[in-house]
C-alpha cells in the first residue's frame, strides 16, 4: 500500500516541488491550496506521470470550519497520512512597525500560525491513532533571526519555530517525528506575493545572487523523511551559498 503525504500550499513553489518529488517516490498525495485551477493542473500532471493517486482540497487554511469539514470528510483510507508538510504560508508587505498594514498582519498571522495549527490539530490525531507519522513544518531564516521591516513575518516564523519544538515534545509519546525546515532565499512566488504582484520589485530581491529553487528544499525534505525510523532531524537551516543571514548577501 502506498504511503500518503498531505501538503498544504501545493499550488506553487516549495509545496508544488514537494508534490513532484513525493509522487516520484510513489507517494499518494493530498494537495491543498486555494487556487483550484493550479491544483487541478499539478494533480493531473502527477497522476499521469507517476501513476499515483491525488486528492485535491481547495481550501483556505485560515478558515478552520471549512478546513475541518474538508479534512474530516475525507474517506477513511485517506486519513492514513504518513507525512504532513505544513508549507502554506506567505509574507505581505515589508514596512516598519509604525507603518504596517493591519490586514497584512492578520493575513500572515492567520495563515502562517493559525492555519498551521488548525491543520496539525486534525492530522496529528490521525497520526496518533496509528502511532506513526512525520510532521514537517516550513519555518524560515526569519524564524531564527529578525531583519529590518520583517517584523510580523519574522514573528510568525518564530512562532513556527516554537510550535515545532512544542509539537515534538507533545507528540513524542506517540512515536511521531517532527522536523522544521528553515529556508533562506528561495525564488518562488514568495516575493511576488510579498510585494502584491509587483514583479519588478520581486525580481530585484534575487538580483546578483543565485537563490535556492523550490526543488532544493523539496530534496532536503525528502532526505529528512527518508531517514531510518530511529532517526529524526529536528531542525534544518538551508541558505543559498551567497546568503549568510537574513540580510547579509554577497551580490555580484
Ligand atoms: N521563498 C522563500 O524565500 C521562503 C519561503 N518560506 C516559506 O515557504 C513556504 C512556501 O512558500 P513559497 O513556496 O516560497 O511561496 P509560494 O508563494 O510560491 O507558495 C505559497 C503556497 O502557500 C499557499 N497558501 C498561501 N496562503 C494560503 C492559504 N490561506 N490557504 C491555503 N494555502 C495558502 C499558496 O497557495 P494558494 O495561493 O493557491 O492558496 C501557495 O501554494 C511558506 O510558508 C513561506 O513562508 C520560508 C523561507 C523562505
Ligand atoms: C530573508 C529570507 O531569506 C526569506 N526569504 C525572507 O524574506 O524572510
Amino acid at each position: 500500500m502506498s504511503k500518503i503525504a498531505l501538503i498544504t500550499g501545493a499550488t506553487s513553489g516549495i509545496g508544488a516541488a514537494c508534490a513532484h518529488l513525493f509522487a516520484a517516490q510513489g507517494y499518494n498525495l493530498i494537495l491543498l491550496g486555494r487556487r483550484e485551477q493550479l491544483l487541478t493542473e499539478v494533480s493531473k500532471h502527477l497522476e499521469d506521470k507517476y501513476a499515483v493517486e491525488v486528492k485535491k482540497i481547495v481550501a483556505d487554511v485560515r478558515d478552520n470550519e471549512d478546513l475541518s469539514y474538508r479534512l474530516e470528510t475525507l474517506p477513511q483510507q485517506w486519513k492514513k497520512v504518513d507525512v504532513l508538510i505544513n508549507n502554506a504560508g506567505l509574507s505581505q508587505g515589508l514596512d516598519p512597525i509604525d507603518k504596517g498594514n493591519i490586514d497584512d498582519w492578520d493575513t500572515m498571522i492567520d495563515t502562517n500560525v493559525k492555519g498551521l495549527l488548525y491543520t496539525t490539530r486534525i492530522v496529528s490525531n490521525w497520526m496518533i491513532a496509528r502511532k506513526s507519522g512525520h510532521i514537517i513544518n516550513i519555518g524560515s531564516i526569519a524564524g531564527k533571526e529578525v531583519y529590518p521591516n520583517g517584523n510580523v513575518y519574522c514573528a510568525t516564523k518564530h512562532a513556527v519555530d516554537a510550535l515545532n519544538k512544542s509539537m515534538r515534545i507533545d507528540l513524542l509519546p506517540h512515536g511521531i517525528k517532527v522536523t522544521a525546515i528553515n529556508p533562506g532565499m528561495v525564488e518562488t512566488e514568495f516575493s511576488k506575493v510579498r510585494f502584491k504582484g509587483d514583479e519588478g520589485r520581486a525580481k530585484k530581491v534575487y538580483d546578483g545572487l543565485e537563490p535556492l529553487v523550490a526543488k532544493d528544499i523539496a530534496e532536503a525534505i525528502w532526505f529528512v523523511v527518508s531517514r531510518p525510523a530511529h532517526v529524526n532531524i529536528n531542525d534544518m537551516l538551508i541558505m543559498p551559498t551567497a546568503q549568510a543571514t537574513g540580510t547579509i548577501i554577497n551580490r555580484k
